[in-house]
């Protein structure tokens, strides 16, 4: 056995015996004291006087019986039984620390970053097992206690629409004694929260959120999917100075934390990404997600009822994360005023049901001000380490309040593709860094006239079949499309992929 593993069984055990010797010296006393006494008094006063003397001190005299603390920690919390973050931290702290002493263990999913974690385990203690922790000399001992006997049972309210309340309470009891209270307090909690967000970062495969489709009944707001978009900054398309200049400003953001806190300003950061449909704004999005092991919140505006819920949602979303509002210009009308029914709205509306003109009113009614407020407001530093990105095809069509710097800090334009982008997406697609069709592609590329967005060029490029001379095919069906794009004889809108 490891020298370590032995004093560490080495010190619980003295632990447990110490525990024990402290309670039965402070009972030996007691029982001792009543021995003394109780021939020397009149039965009656005798039990008037200890009668008044228990009732009073019953509480210290527990504490010399017993000098240990307790502290809980339970699983869920706060608002409508929000999972509570200490707990879930704990939990991580403890499978990794000291359920391995465990006899009694609950196994889950412990899925892992970039898919296929679906086989691994996190195993965490049983209900009603005990386990020993040292901590810089003091033992402390952790219990895993349940209530509720795991049912589960769907609400008679809201007309039982699927609310399922699960009726087992978990949480984990700590004991110490209580000379180690500081410690404890102080130090040691904190210590096991640190290390069981690191074990839950490393553990974690990150998600993909949205808001849509969800029901205001829901215990979140968000329902996510695994996020594994496979877009990284090596393979997304753009000048590669702009590239690093972005990468760098992610690295400042992620190692910014005691920077933002010198400067008095939010841990947060916005990029506005605009440019024609199919210049890699999305692509860019899960690149940076990538990059920087964040999550991503995907926001549906037109599926958020008020500036309330819109900010309910911003703060259910959890640091490291990337909250991405795409087409901002088109989501709602973000001006506040009404905007004008065509004839053919206004005439569906007239012959619609009075409850689908009721439905309609009750749309969607958050504001520039609301979406201003959660974004750059109070409410935006809660938590931290968040980047905001806004999409636009139209950037000319937004608000300038909305994406002025502070609020958008970046504003990124994403361009038709150069000779420099068509290079990467060629060693991309093509796995190729030269043919000799690259001149022709690089001569029309450098006119102005001619534009061909990176997604054009990828569809091109894109794998037909399994022949030798591949490569040379998808140049030579890019080169006839641009051009063709030079002659004037095809528009953007009208370009259409020629198959080989
Ligand atoms: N810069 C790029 N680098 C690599 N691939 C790209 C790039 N731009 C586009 N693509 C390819 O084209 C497809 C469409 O790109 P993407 O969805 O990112 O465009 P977008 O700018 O978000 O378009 P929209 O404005 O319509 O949402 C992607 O699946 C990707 O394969
Ligand atoms: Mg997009």
């Amino acid at each position: 056995m490891p020298a370590a593993r032995r004093m560490r069984r080495a010190a619980a055990a003295a632990g447990v015996v110490e525990r024990f010797a402290g309670m039965g010296s402070a009972l030996a006393g007691v029982m001792f004291v009543w021995s003394m006494l109780s021939p020397l008094l009149p039965r009656q006063l005798f039990e008037h006087f200890v009668g008044r003397f228990l009732r009073r001190h019953a509480r210290r005299l527990a504490g010399l019986v017993d000098p240990y603390l307790t502290v809980t920690i339970s699983e869920h919390c706060g608002e409508r039984m929000k999972l509570g973050d200490v707990y879930e931290q704990a939990k991580a702290y403890l499978s990794h620390q000291c359920a391995r002493r465990a006899r009694s263990l609950r196994a889950e999913r412990a899925a892992r970053d970039g898919g296929g974690g679906g086989d691994r385990f996190l195993l965490t203690m049983g209900d009603g097992e005990e386990v020993y922790d040292v901590f810089q000399g003091a033992t402390v001992w952790w219990n895993s206690v349940s209530s509720g006997g795991g049912r589960r049972y769907e609400s008679p309210w809201f007309g039982g629409g699927g609310v399922v309340y699960d009726d087992d309470r978990r949480a984990y009891r700590l004991l110490f004694h209580r000379r180690h209270r500081d410690l404890v307090v102080d130090s040691y909690l904190p210590h096991v929260c640190r290390e069981g967000r690191a074990i839950m970062l490393r553990n974690r495969r990150r998600k993909l959120f949205t808001n849509a489709g969800g029901d205001r009944y829901r215990k979140s707001a968000w329902s996510y999917v695994a996020f594994e978009h496979p877009s990284t900054f090596d393979t997304l398309a753009m000048d590669p100075a702009k590239k690093k200049d972005i990468m760098d400003d992610l690295d400042a953001f992620r190692d910014g934390k005691d920077y933002y806190a010198r400067i008095g300003k939010a841990w947060k950061r916005g990029y506005l990404l605009h440019g024609p449909p199919g210049t890699g704004k999305s692509t860019m999005i899960a690149a940076m997600a990538n990059y920087l092991d964040y999550d991503i919140y995907d926001v549906e505006l037109t599926s958020v009822a008020t500036n309330t819920d819109l900010r309910r949602l911003f703060i259910e979303t959890k640091g490291k994360s990337i909250i991405v509002i795409e087409d901002i210009d088109c989501s709602v009308d973000l001006t506040g005023k009404r905007k004008k029914r065509s004839p053919h709205a206004a005439a569906a509306a007239a012959a619609a049901e009075p409850g689908d003109a009721a439905k309609d009113e009750s749309a969607s009614k958050v504001t520039l001000s609301g979406l201003l407020n959660v974004i750059d407001g109070l409410w935006s530093a809660c938590g931290g380490e968040r980047i905001v990105v806004f999409t636009t095809n139209h950037v000319g069509k937004l608000d300038p309040a909305l994406i002025r710097r502070g609020r958008m800090d970046k504003h990124i334009e994403m361009s038709y593709c150069c000779f420099e982008t068509f290079k990467i997406l060629a060693k991309n697609y093509l796995a190729i860094d030269a043919h000799h069709l690259f001149d022709d592609v690089r001569l029309l590329l450098q006119d102005a006239k001619i534009k061909i967005t990176p997604a054009d060029v990828a569809e091109h490029l894109m794998r037909k079949c399994a022949a030798a001379d591949e490569a040379a095919s998808c140049l030579a069906s890019l080169v006839r499309a641009l051009e063709k794009k030079a002659k004037g004889k095809a528009t953007v809108e009208e370009e259409t992929v020629v198959d080989e």
